[in-house]
């Protein structure tokens, strides 16, 4: 059973801190910028790869810091992507976030994690977080891959009417998802003859 809570997260309200400016780090960075352009992100590392810093050359919200992590470097963040090439020390790091009531992710120990990052569906405002537990990045990744495909690309249009709708209808609170669910029905009803 997969027993993870999926929520989604305001990043740009938040401080973000990755330990480790290589192929990982530059993974995680690459995955919060995706999906949360806004988002405040400082990465501590000795070594940083140059595709991290084109990044952080044009956004103001990424701070750079050329050294190897210290303790310290947790004081005012909210959440941490650990990706050293030093597994020991990721796993101290991780220690000292949960002492500091920090969420951490540690890349590749799925144990010591207290979060994963999901493969991602995106259609405009819509998207579709996938987690497999931990089981199948890979499986994720295709599935991602698949419903990409399938979710028909109108469905923004179909989300800005339904708002508009939802804008414009009077009533309750009550009559209104009353209304919305009416309208929308349509959506789940079963065709006839596909039914077991
Ligand atoms: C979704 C995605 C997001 C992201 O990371 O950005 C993600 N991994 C992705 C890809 C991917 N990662 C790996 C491969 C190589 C093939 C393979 O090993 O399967 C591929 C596939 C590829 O790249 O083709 C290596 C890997 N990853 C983990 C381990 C350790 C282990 O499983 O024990 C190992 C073995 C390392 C080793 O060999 O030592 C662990 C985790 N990876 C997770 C997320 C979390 C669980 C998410 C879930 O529940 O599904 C979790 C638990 C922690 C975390 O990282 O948060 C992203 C999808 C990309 C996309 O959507 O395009
Ligand atoms: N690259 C991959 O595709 C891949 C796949 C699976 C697992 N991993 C694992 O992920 C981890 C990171 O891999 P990578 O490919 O990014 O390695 P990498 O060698 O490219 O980068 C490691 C980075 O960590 C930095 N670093 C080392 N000690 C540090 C410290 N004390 N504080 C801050 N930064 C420090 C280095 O300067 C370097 O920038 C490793 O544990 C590796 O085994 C990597």
């Amino acid at each position: 059973m997969n027993d993870l809570f999926p929520i989604f997260i305001k990043l740009q309200n938040l401080q973000t801190l990755i330990v480790g400016g290589g192929y990982v780090g530059l993974e995680k960075i690459t995955a919060v910028l995706q999906n949360s352009p806004l988002a405040n992100v400082t990465l501590v590392s000795p070594e940083i790869r140059p595709e991290i810093r084109e990044l952080a050359a044009s956004n103001s919200r990424i701070n750079l810091i050329e050294r190897k992590f210290q303790d310290v470097d947790l004081a005012g963040k909210d959440l941490v992507l650990v990706a050293t090439n030093d597994k020991e020390e990721n796993k101290r790091i991780a220690q000292v976030a949960r002492e500091k009531h920090l969420l951490a992710n540690v890349a590749d120990t799925p144990d010591i994690c207290d979060f994963y990052l999901s493969s991602v569906v995106r259609k405009g405002n819509l998207k579709v977080a996938i987690s497999t537990n931990g089981m199948s990045p890979t499986f994720a990744k295709r599935l991602k891959e698949v419903l990409g495909e399938a979710l028909p690309d109108n469905l923004e249009t179909a989300m800005e009417q339904l708002k508009a709708v939802r804008d414009m209808l009077q009533g309750d609170f009550a009559y209104k998802v009353d209304e919305l669910n009416r309208i929308t029905s349509v959506l789940t009803e079963k065709k006839p003859g596909l039914e077991k």
